[in-house]
């Protein structure tokens, strides 16, 4: 599959954001550029520090009071959400556009039921019930493999564990059957047998159901794993852009290729293990 063919569900253009504290202003993303496909998997990879969550979060309006976006465009299926009002952004982010941050459990309200959450984020976007909210619920957290989903949708955050919460978060984020998944370090909170689950679960109910996703991490086996091609970025700026097993295996930047070093290692598996231009089909996995 030739992902130029395709008409990226997102794409990022000369995306540029500064943090400005006690009057010092430093540039943390420079002219960031990069699509999505549709139906694809993109990962966003490098060191700690050089700007990947301050992508996502500039591009889906989640920058603190410090950070301004200056520069850059970010068309959404054809909108520029970088020029969008505070309202706008949030009637696409939820319903078009789903989000899994780091923690669950800074993502979750403490305070409410599961399905009171989930009746939150469906009636902010549609006409629904409590018993349809609870409904959509109980089919989510079944299909991202939690095994008694009534008793999680009538409980609460700290009933669960960190996998299974996130799963839960991942549920919450597709209930209103987005076109886009943006997973920011998904599994830097979980144990590692746990990641390797939410990992699949992710490519299995995002690019295994015909959407695109977009995740970052700082971890190339992800990358290697679960995308389809990669943008790879060093002190707030593109380095690389390209398919997955064309950049781990012949890298153009000293950057990508100092990446790749690092993890030879582990043996990692490239032939076989990166995706295609659909992704790879994962097994579903339980907790
Ligand atoms: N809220 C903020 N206020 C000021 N500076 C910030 C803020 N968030 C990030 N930065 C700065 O912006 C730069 C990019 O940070 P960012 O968190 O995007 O990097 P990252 O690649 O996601 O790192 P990590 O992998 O460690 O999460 C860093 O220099 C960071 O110190």
């Amino acid at each position: 599959m030739t992902h130029e063919l395709q008409t990226p569900v997102l794409s990022v253009r000369g995306l540029t954001t500064v943090f400005e504290r006690h009057r010092e202003r430093s540039v943390a993303v420079d002219d960031v550029s990069f699509d999505v496909p549709a139906g694809s998997s993109v990962g966003i990879i490098g060191e700690s520090g050089c700007g990947k969550s301050t992508t996502v979060r500039s591009v889906l309006g989640l920058l603190d009071q410090n950070g301004r976006t200056v520069a850059g465009s970010a068309r959404f299926q054809g909108t520029d959400l970088l020029k969008l009002r505070p309202r706008q952004y949030r009637e696409i982010r939820g319903r078009r556009i789903g989000f899994v941050s780091q923690n669950p459990f800074g993502a979750l309200n403490p305070v409410l039921r599961i399905e009171k959450q989930f009746h939150n984020v469906i009636s902010a976007h549609r006409k629904t019930t409590k018993k349809a909210s609870y409904e959509r619920a109980v089919e989510l957290l079944e299909a991202v493999g939690l095994s008694d989903p009534e008793r999680v949708a009538r409980g609460y955050a700290h009933q669960l564990s960190g996998g299974m919460a996130q799963r839960v978060v991942i549920a919450i984020a597709l209930c209103l059957d987005p076109d886009l998944v943006v997973a920011d370090e998904p599994t830097t909170a979980l144990d590692a047998t746990v990641q390797v689950q939410i990992l699949d679960l992710l490519a299995k109910v995002v690019t295994g159901a015909g959407r695109s996703l977009l995740i970052v991490t700082h971890d190339l086996g992800v990358v290697a794993q679960y995308c389809a091609s990669v943008v790879v970025m060093h002190h707030g700026r593109v380095v690389e852009t390209g398919p997955v097993d064309r950049v781990l295996v012949t890298p153009d930047s000293p950057h990508a290729a100092n990446l790749l070093a690092a993890v030879k290692s582990t043996a990692l598996q490239v032939e076989g293990s990166a995706l295609g231009g659909e992704g790879r089909e994962p097994e579903g996995g339980g907790e």
